[in-house]
């Protein structure tokens, strides 16, 4: 029984976490502004320098009130990302103006809840223009959208921290004029789900898709006697257990999306690790031009010629251009066997000069090589505060 002590409390809190709310959309506003200055006087997004001092002086004051230095720094962490993301956007979107629509189509696996509903939804929060829907059923329908100009933009998972690459849609890339226009990531947390009050002694049937199923391999090695079935989507397997209504059947999939189909969570942090993110891709039918103070990544293709070191020889050119390397996949060539396809992602801009005359080399020394897009990245690793560690001591 809530006491009306309790409910004063409460209400204390509630308007505490009202005023912070507010204070962070201040924080974003003026945020906002520094983008403008930095678009003014092409000064680069990222200013780790600040951000250190910024943190240390957080936690300094932090400590004053009593918080935990681990606290300040995890909260400030998520602020600080959050306003690097959307400058980077603000500044994308003022170098593409033409990109910016009315109407954002975007494609994506599956339906209302499933992950790459939910890294839709995050992706085009941060820009303009409204959000139409399209869940499809496949990959190959997904590209097909957007080469047909059904949809504008195509949001596709391309590897995941615990079940690796996903080659599907290496292989559709390999086949599409699409270029890639954005990326993010999304953190992938397992909860099971049922539409009833059970609990996970009952289930019988379990329901997701089957990259789910590889995350969580070890949960399942301990489940026992329960039947699998895989689904297309996590979104089907939700709503596969929202249309059951049975105490016996459950589905794996975030909580967020379950939260859509009415479902509750029986038990959470079901992945084999921990720490478990998808990386996803946005393609369009135009490539983007991503200004130089924004920090950038650019993905392209190439397969080498049959000689020993080939591979090695490609690699150097990047290695001597010192432009750094942080993706390199390798996928069958249909109908050529035994030949690869490899897909690099490397750090930089495609107008900056090294890189350039790295593709130049690599087209002119390679069987084929191709661009399949220059985005801004989205992989924001926080900023390490040397001092931090002395402090919590
Ligand atoms: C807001 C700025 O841009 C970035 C974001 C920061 C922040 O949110 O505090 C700090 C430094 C920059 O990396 C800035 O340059 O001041």
């Amino acid at each position: 029984m809530v006491t009306d002590a309790l409910n004063d409390i409460r209400q204390a809190i509630s308007e505490i976490d009202s005023q912070v709310l507010a204070l962070l959309a201040k924080r974003q506003g003026l945020t906002n502004h520094v983008a403008e200055t930095k678009i003014k006087h092409h000064i680069p997004v990222r200013d780790q320098k600040r951000e250190e001092q910024l943190l240390l002086s957080l936690i300094k004051q932090g400590q004053q009130h009593g918080l935990d230095p681990h606290y300040v720094t995890q909260l400030f962490h998520v602020v600080i990302e959050d306003s690097v993301l959307n400058q980077q956007a603000m500044l994308a979107q003022r170098a593409n103006p033409e990109s910016a629509l009315p109407l954002n189509r975007v494609a994506f696996l599956g339906d209302k809840g499933s992950y790459s509903y939910l890294a839709t939804q995050k992706y085009f929060s941060r820009r303009p223009g409204e959000l139409m829907e399209i869940g499809c059923q496949s990959f190959a329908d997904i590209i097909n959208k957007v080469e047909t100009n059904e949809a504008d933009y195509a949001v596709l998972p391309i590897e995941n921290t615990s079940s690796g690459s996903i080659n599907e849609v290496y292989d559709q890339l390999q086949h599409t004029h699409l270029s890639i226009i954005g990326e993010l990531t999304h953190p992938i947390k397992h909860a099971m789900l049922t539409a009833c009050d059970t609990d996970i002694a009952q289930i019988k049937v379990l329901y997701a898709h089957p990259q789910v199923f590889a995350q969580c391999s070890h949960f399942l090695a301990e489940l026992g006697n329960v039947e699998v079935k895989p689904c297309d989507s996590t979104s089907a397997a939700m709503l596969a257990v929202a249309e059951a209504n049975s105490p016996v059947v459950a589905a794996i999939g975030s909580e967020a999306g379950g939260a859509l189909y009415g479902l509750n969570v029986i038990k959470s942090n079901l992945a084999n690790q921990k720490e478990n993110h998808s990386r996803f891709i946005v393609v369009a039918r135009k490539p983007v031009k991503v200004p130089l103070q924004v920090p950038s990544k650019t993905t392209f293709i190439m397969s080498t010629v049959q000689k020993p070191g080939a591979l090695v020889d490609a690699l150097l050119i990047l290695k001597d251009k010192d432009i750094n390397m942080t993706k390199l996949e390798s996928r069958p060539i249909n109908g050529n066997p035994w030949e690869e396809m490899f897909y690099i992602d490397v750090e930089g801009n495609i107008e900056d000069g090294p890189m350039q005359q790295a593709i130049e080399e690599l087209s002119a020394t390679t069987r084929y090589c191709k661009v399949l897009g220059c985005y801004p990245s989205e992989e924001i690793s926080p900023t390490k505060v040397a001092a931090v560690n002395a402090l919590i001591k």
